[in-house]
């Protein structure tokens, strides 16, 4: 293959279009898959399974004869079959996505998930908008709130306290040869929900859920991890159906211990798989990036994910205003929330800021007084005590801030009022935080169209609803929030639009592009580049309609671009290292349309491939 590439640009356009519409992975397209098992162990194999729509050839050849029902249903007739199922619930439905039915209609796709991937995938890609809610957030919180009464088949792998020394063989127990893809949690801090313990995988699984749907990666090549060293949930600690290790959180080396066996261990398996870190507490989410981005491909979906997404819905919010984007570096931006996601947004804002007013360190000083930052103690100023180091940086200075009429510690609602922001960011796990009176304070903004991002998740930890943000502040904002809201009927024949401002927009993107690029390592710019990408998606109309991010049902458009992006510029920063039979100089030969081209091309999709059976 390495060899044909070298030939392609000088081929004939029909052979070089077929040659990179050629998937480089094994398994798909129309190449039979070779199976080294039969029979019932076929069927309970939800990787291989197909259940009724096997044919009867290879009902035949797979020994499957009498062990389903006779009728041979295609896969479509399959899926009208489940469907059915699943839509009794909706019939009594009420409340959108937060509603009880959720959690039964979760538990049907997870069935379904156990059973038959390639038919869940189907599923969920052909019905995303409506369940992407359901495997994501807001129900995977709920999911993972009752962890330890909705388990049923494992899923994933689980690397605890207690298995120090052992990680390295242990990674070994995974049946697949190739992962391309890990998303690792401690389950410490789970959407807004706190401490979970070992019952975050949920996040994990339904991260990587996306990665299939989204991106296309191989549901045979993805990995959801634990990394289990105990829970500071007292709940739990008493809890005797609690599945976790039933002792405090490993804190300092030890702790580090735990997760450097873990990276080694999976890195030595798999040299080349991406591992996303998500649902860290803050704590440790900022030092474990630190500590492996040079060396290790893996990023911080929290911190990295959150900020290109935020940065991509400010400038949204610019444009929505009618403002050219040179205009960023002059919005009031107050941040509401300094942990992970707040410290990674707000350093991404600034970086974006200084490269607009031209890059240099005296307007690298200057974009940090764009923003004022509140946390559980208040506004943030050089006059707090024992100060957070990442917050530091964006600590108002005492003088300053007098001047504005405030003071150290000074809530929100003052904050808003005295600084009559353009933009009102919420990253707090405070359901509720932007309070009637705050909403109140902010109809004195200066902007011709002020912005509210309640971006915390799930649902009752954002920091306000779509409804109480239209309702006090008309239709003429710009609303986002984590977790999926309904448009709202401003009943004056105006709709106010929910946008959702959450990191999925990006990291099945970062993923793929990484993957695809074979870079070393995922760089600033990169994130950069896909944040970028995502920024410039929406159309003029689109965003003067208030509609700054795209909805669902375009995820895997949107993610197919922001991964070309991420190829594209790995490859400018010489760190792409090829991919299967891309190797890095035929990528480098790729226009911008043939790397789209190339990114398309190697998304799985949920398509049965023939089995062939062949002994080991
Ligand atoms: N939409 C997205 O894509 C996205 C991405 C990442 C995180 N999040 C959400 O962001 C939230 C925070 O995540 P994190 O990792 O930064 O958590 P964290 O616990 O590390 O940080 C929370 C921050 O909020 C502050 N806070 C608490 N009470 C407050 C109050 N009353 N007023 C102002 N600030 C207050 C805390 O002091 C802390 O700085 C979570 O709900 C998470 O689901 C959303
Ligand atoms: O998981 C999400 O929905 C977004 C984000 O990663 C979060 O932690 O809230
Ligand atoms: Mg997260």
């Amino acid at each position: 293959m390495a060899m044909l590439w070298k030939h392609v640009r000088v081929l004939s356009p029909l052979l070089r279009r077929y040659l990179l519409s050629r998937p480089f992975t094994t398994t798909e397209g129309h190449r039979p898959t070779i199976v080294h098992k039969r029979s019932l162990d076929i069927l309970h194999d939800p990787w291989f399974n197909k259940g009724t729509a096997f044919s009867m050839t290879e009902r035949d050849r797979l020994d499957l004869r009498g062990l389903l029902p006779p009728n041979v249903m295609s896969p479509n007739l399959q899926i009208e079959r489940f469907m059915v199922d699943l839509k009794r619930l909706e019939v009594q439905a009420r409340d959108g996505p937060s509603d009880p039915n959720a959690l039964a209609k979760w538990r049907i796709l997870n069935r379904l998930h156990d059973r038959n991937e390639t038919m869940y995938y189907k599923v969920l890609i052909a019905n995303i908008e409506e369940y992407a809610p359901i495997v994501y957030t807001p129900t995977v919180g709920l999911v993972c709130q009752n962890y330890s009464g909705l388990f049923r088949r494992p899923r994933g792998m689980y690397f605890s306290a207690e298995d120090r020394g052992e990680m390295m063989s242990m990674v070994y127990n995974w049946p697949a040869e190739q992962v391309d893809m890990i998303v690792v949690t401690d389950g410490s801090r789970i959407l807004g929900l706190g401490d979970l313990g070992v019952q975050g995988i949920g996040i994990a699984i339904g991260k990587l859920d996306l990665y299939v749907a989204a991106a296309g990666i191989n549901p045979q090549r993805v990995l959801p991890v634990m990394i289990d060293v105990g829970t500071n949930n007292e709940k739990l600690l008493e809890d005797p159906l609690y599945l976790g290790l039933q002792q405090h959180r490993l804190d300092g080396d030890d702790y580090l211990a735990v997760v450097d066996e873990f990276m080694e261990a999976v890195f030595t398996r798999w040299p080349n798989v991406i591992v996303q870190f998500e649902d860290f507490q803050s704590k440790w989410a900022l030092k474990l990036l630190q500590r492996y981005r040079s060396t290790y491909r893996m990023f911080n979906d929290d911190v990295q994910g959150t900020a290109g997404v935020a940065i991509a819905g400010l400038l949204g919010a610019v444009r929505a205003q009618g403002r050219p984007l040179i205009d960023f570096p002059k919005q009031k931006i107050v941040v509401a929330g300094a942990g992970s996601a707040g410290i990674g947004v707000l350093n991404a804002a600034r970086k974006t800021m200084a490269r607009m007013l031209g890059n240099n360190e005296v307007a690298f000083q200057s974009a940090k007084s764009q923003f004022w930052v509140v946390d559980a103690k208040g506004l943030i100023t050089e006059g707090r005590e024992n100060i957070d180091p990442d917050a530091l940086p964006f600590a108002r200075k005492l003088k300053e801030i007098d001047r504005q009429g405030l003071r150290e510690g000074a809530s929100l609602e003052e904050v808003v009022k005295q600084v009559k922001p353009d933009v009102l960011l919420g990253l707090s796990a405070v359901g509720g935080l932007f309070s009637k009176e705050v909403l109140e304070a902010l109809k004195g903004s200066t902007s011709t169209r002020p912005a509210i991002f309640a971006m915390s998740n799930p649902t009752k930890n954002a920091e306000c609803t779509a409804e109480e943000a239209f309702s006090i502040l008309g239709d003429n904002i710009i609303f986002a929030s984590g977790s999926p809201f309904s448009n709202v009927d401003l009943g004056n024949g105006h709709i106010g639009h929910c946008n959702q401002g959450n990191n999925m927009y990006l990291f099945p993107g970062i993923g793929l592009g990484t993957l695809l690029s074979g870079a070393r390592i995922v760089s600033d710019g990169m994130l950069q580049a896909a944040a970028e990408r995502l920024a410039t998606y929406m159309s003029e109309e689109e965003v003067l309609n208030g509609i700054i991010f795209p909805s669902t049902s375009r995820i895997r458009d949107i993610t197919k671009e922001v991964a070309a992006a991420v190829v594209q510029e790995a490859v400018e920063e010489d760190l792409a290292e090829g991919y299967h039979g891309m190797d890095a100089r035929e990528l480098q030969k790729l226009s911008e349309d043939e790397i789209r081209e190339y990114v398309k091309n190697n998304m799985w999709s949920p398509d049965y491939p023939t089995l062939v059976y062949k002994k080991e």
